[in-house]
């Protein structure tokens, strides 16, 4: 408007000042005008570009998100564990129960029973022949306690209930360390019997057929004394066992000590351990193996095998019945060693094991075989599993872990 303005004060020369202040004005616009649309153009690329990167960047981390989401996932469920079933038992029925030697055998499988019972189970075990993965499917339930600890050193707890197992059972095992075996057995159950006193439990003590030594009575029941070898090689373990029975009827006497006497019979089953050394696991790792069955001596003495399931309901029965007096627990179904050894090589299929005599071993019980009368009469108690279901169930663990242990051997270190 102003050059309107100069133009129609200065006609002519101030006409054309004023066209040209006009067309210069509008170049002007015009070129600030090119110049923001040339922004407005970079900004809108710089727009696409980043709308780009964006893009393949979240093409490139939603999959990440997406697999860490998934770690994070499997990661919680694989340290949530999944717990065998437990029952909720009100207080009144709940007990409290110490299981000393409850990683072994037979004690693993008495916790298994008890904690599906619904109980309160703490084991003690000093890990010489019991192995935590034995009790492993429990560790950080709200039931059950593991305690590494040796029942030769004192254990104050409250519990209800005592079952004391803890003893290498093995002929090999228990004569490894002769002296261990002997504290184990006397100082050990002293200081269980102890505490069974302290807190007024109830002890069940394992004792053992061995305290039959080698028996000149068939079958062994339980008013029979035995005929023991009392420094034998086996005297560690069948003598330290005579003292624990010894020491259980002292402190029932003078001090009021509610016990229990279990004399186990040869048991077998899952959980043994690979080095046992006892007859079943070795022939029946041998038969798998395609080794020779190794039987010590002439293979005439006999035994008589029990289930391990069939051990554990009779301890449970007579922890909790009123037999004060000892028992015997084991299977009557007897067989020599030989055809024991058959019988293994006729069920592991395939085997091409042959059957081989080596050495007989010093002071080898020639006869043993349960009469479980008593256990009958006053437990309601007899064995349920047939020989041959316990074999075949036992030879389908020692397969596992005959394989378990394949894999895990490292691979051999090419020779260069
Ligand atoms: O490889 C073997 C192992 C053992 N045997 C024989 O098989 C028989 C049984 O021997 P084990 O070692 O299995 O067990 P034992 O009967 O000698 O002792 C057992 O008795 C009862 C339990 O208290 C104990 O678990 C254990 O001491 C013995 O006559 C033994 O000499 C073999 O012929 N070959």
């Amino acid at each position: 408007m102003k050059f309107n303005v100069i133009a129609l004060k200065m006609p002519g020369r101030k006409f054309k000042l004023g066209v040209i202040l006009v067309i210069a004005a509008t170049i002007m616009i015009v070129c600030c005008w090119g110049a923001g649309e040339d922004k407005e153009e970079e900004r809108l690329k710089k727009e696409d570009v980043i709308f780009d990167i964006r893009n393949e960047l979240d093409e490139a981390v939603i999959p990440i998100e997406q697999r860490l989401l998934q770690l994070e996932k499997s990661a919680y469920f694989s340290t949530r564990k999944i717990y065998p079933d437990v029952p909720f038992l009100m207080e009144k029925d709940r007990k409290r129960i110490l299981i000393t030697g409850g990683a072994g055998f037979v004690g693993s499988h008495l916790v298994d029973r008890l904690m599906k019972e619904g109980h309160e189970v703490t084991v003690v075990d000093n890990f010489f022949t019991g192995r935590k993965r034995n009790v492993e499917h429990w560790v950080g339930h709200e039931n059950f306690e593991l305690i590494n600890h040796d029942v030769v050193e004192p254990l104050l707890i409250e519990v209800d209930q005592i079952y004391h197992l803890a003893s290498p059972a093995s002929p090999p095992h228990y004569m490894y360390n002769p002296i261990k075996t002997i504290k184990t057995n006397s100082i050990g159950t002293l200081n269980m019997l102890g505490l069974a006193k302290r807190v007024r439990a109830r002890l069940l003590l394992a004792s053992t057929s061995e305290v039959y030594g080698d028996p000149e009575v068939h079958p062994q029941n339980e008013d029979y004394w035995g005929h023991v070898n009392p420094i034998g090689p086996r005297a560690c373990y069948d003598e330290g066992k005579r003292i624990a029975e010894a020491m259980c009827y002292a402190y029932h006497k003078q001090e009021n000590v509610e016990v229990r006497v279990a004399r186990i019979f040869n048991t077998f089953g899952p959980r043994m351990h690979m080095n046992d050394g006892r007859v079943v696991s070795n022939f029946i790792l041998q038969a798998l193996q395609n080794e020779p069955i190794t039987i010590f001596g002439t293979g005439t003495q006999t035994r008589s095998f029990q289930y391990v399931s069939d051990l554990v309901d009779g301890l449970i029965s007579l922890m909790n019945s009123n037999v004060s007096s000892p028992v015997n627990l084991g299977n009557p179904e007897e067989h020599t060693i030989q055809e024991f050894a058959e019988i293994i090589k006729a069920t592991v299929s395939n085997t091409k094991s042959p059957i081989t005599h080596v050495a007989a071993t010093e002071d080898d019980p020639q006869r043993r075989k349960p009469d479980i009368r008593k256990a009958k009469k006053l437990l309601n108690w007899e064995p349920q599993v047939p020989l041959s279901v316990g074999i075949n169930q036992t030879i389908a663990y020692f397969s596992e872990e005959l394989a378990n242990s394949h894999r895990r051997k490292p691979k051999p270190v090419p020779v260069s």
